[in-house]
């Protein structure tokens, strides 16, 4: 039986206790201010104005957005269109695509599934569904998405190759502002990109649960479609603050792949997403990721004369890692940091 809170909530008003978050993990009902200073960058200016903006967002928050990407607005409509009609789908054709336990399956599939990594292990749930899939190269996987809606292949597959040369040029521009060597985010380091939906229906208290707990993401760079709808947060300076829906915007987040190699000098920052009790929220995240056996190291023209405060790794034993720690960041850091 599929367990996803799409199916389920439309008829709840209540919220079930196994989505109920321990005290000091759940969001509660103060108010949480949006974050006036995330930099915003917008990709018109000179390219030297933008590589330090850039630079300086990376190194003070670890998250952006960007206006005038060059990605069609129209696109980016069609797009968030098509995946709310996938979450809208009838619930039996929703329950032919779920995977009780994704663990199971191989990682590199198209999979649908609710909450976390493993709903049967979980104590507490996620109010969220996730639909995802590799997209790189489209041609590669695109046979393996969802038919249905039956735009979904034809949006979602023109939206990933642009956002991933969006995501290209982010790097392209983050290389020359760290002074690293021209083409260093090669195939090897971006070998990879799933496109990850996020569905989080309205909820009936959202000051205890969430849609996503707390987490740095794993992966090179992440660009991310909010829409309209608010629900993301960043944790800086110990406290937590909202990044606010800029319509057609991409909000960008170096992932902790770019802090290792940047030796610390980028910050992957903490993040989560709540839940809110007036309308659906649906999210496009695309991750940018390393093939599995690519080596990650601290890169040695970022070291300048700073010893490596990281140890080598392959990124696939880094993910393995990131699923036993179920995402702490400190916990992560503290595996790969070398101890002086
Ligand atoms: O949906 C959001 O606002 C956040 C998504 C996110 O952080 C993720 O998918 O890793
Ligand atoms: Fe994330």
């Amino acid at each position: 039986m599929a367990n996803l809170v799409s199916s389920w909530s439309k008829t709840t008003q209540i919220l079930p206790e196994n989505y109920i978050f321990p005290v000091d993990e759940r969001p509660g009902s103060g108010e949480v201010p949006l974050c006036q200073n995330i930099p915003l960058i917008d990709l018109s200016a000179t390219r030297s104005q933008t590589v330090q903006e850039i630079l300086h967002a990376s190194q003070e928050f670890g998250f952006f957005q960007v206006i005038h990407h060059g990605v069609s607005e129209d696109l980016i409509d069609d797009t968030m269109k098509v995946v709310q009609e996938f979450f809208n789908l009838p619930d039996d054709y929703k329950e032919k695509l779920y995977s009780i336990d994704p663990t199971k399956l191989p990682t590199r599939s198209c999979r649908l599934y609710t909450s976390g990594s493993s709903y049967a292990y979980e104590k507490i749930h996620l109010w969220r569904d996730n639909l995802r899939h590799p997209c790189h190269p489209l041609d590669k996987w695109v046979h393996s998405w969802p038919q249905e809606p039956a735009k979904y292949r034809d949006f979602v597959g023109k939206y990933s190759l642009e956002v991933r040369e969006f995501s290209l040029r982010m790097l392209d521009l983050i290389c020359e502002g760290l002074g690293l060597e021209p083409g260093y985010f090669g195939e090897e380091l971006t070998g990879g990109q799933l496109m990850s939906i996020n569905h989080y229906p309205r909820c009936p208290d959202p000051s205890l649960t969430l849609g996503l707990s707390k987490h740095a993401d794993p992966n090179l760079i992440t660009v991310l479609s909010q829409g309209r709808v608010y629900g993301l947060q960043i944790f800086k300076d110990g406290q937590w603050l909202g990044v606010e829906p800029l319509h057609h915007a991409f909000v960008v987040n170096i992932g902790q792949q770019l802090q290792i190699i940047s030796n610390g000098r980028l910050r992957s920052a903490e993040h989560r997403a709540v839940t809110n009790s007036t309308e659906d929220r649906t999210t496009i995240v695309s991750f940018i990721n390393p093939s599995p056996d690519t080596i990650i190291e601290p890169a040695t023209s970022t070291l300048d004369s700073n010893a490596p405060r990281f140890r080598p790794f392959k990124f696939k034993d880094f993910l393995k890692v990131y699923e036993e720690k179920k995402g702490d960041a400190e916990a992560m850091i503290e595996v790969y940091k070398i101890k002086p």
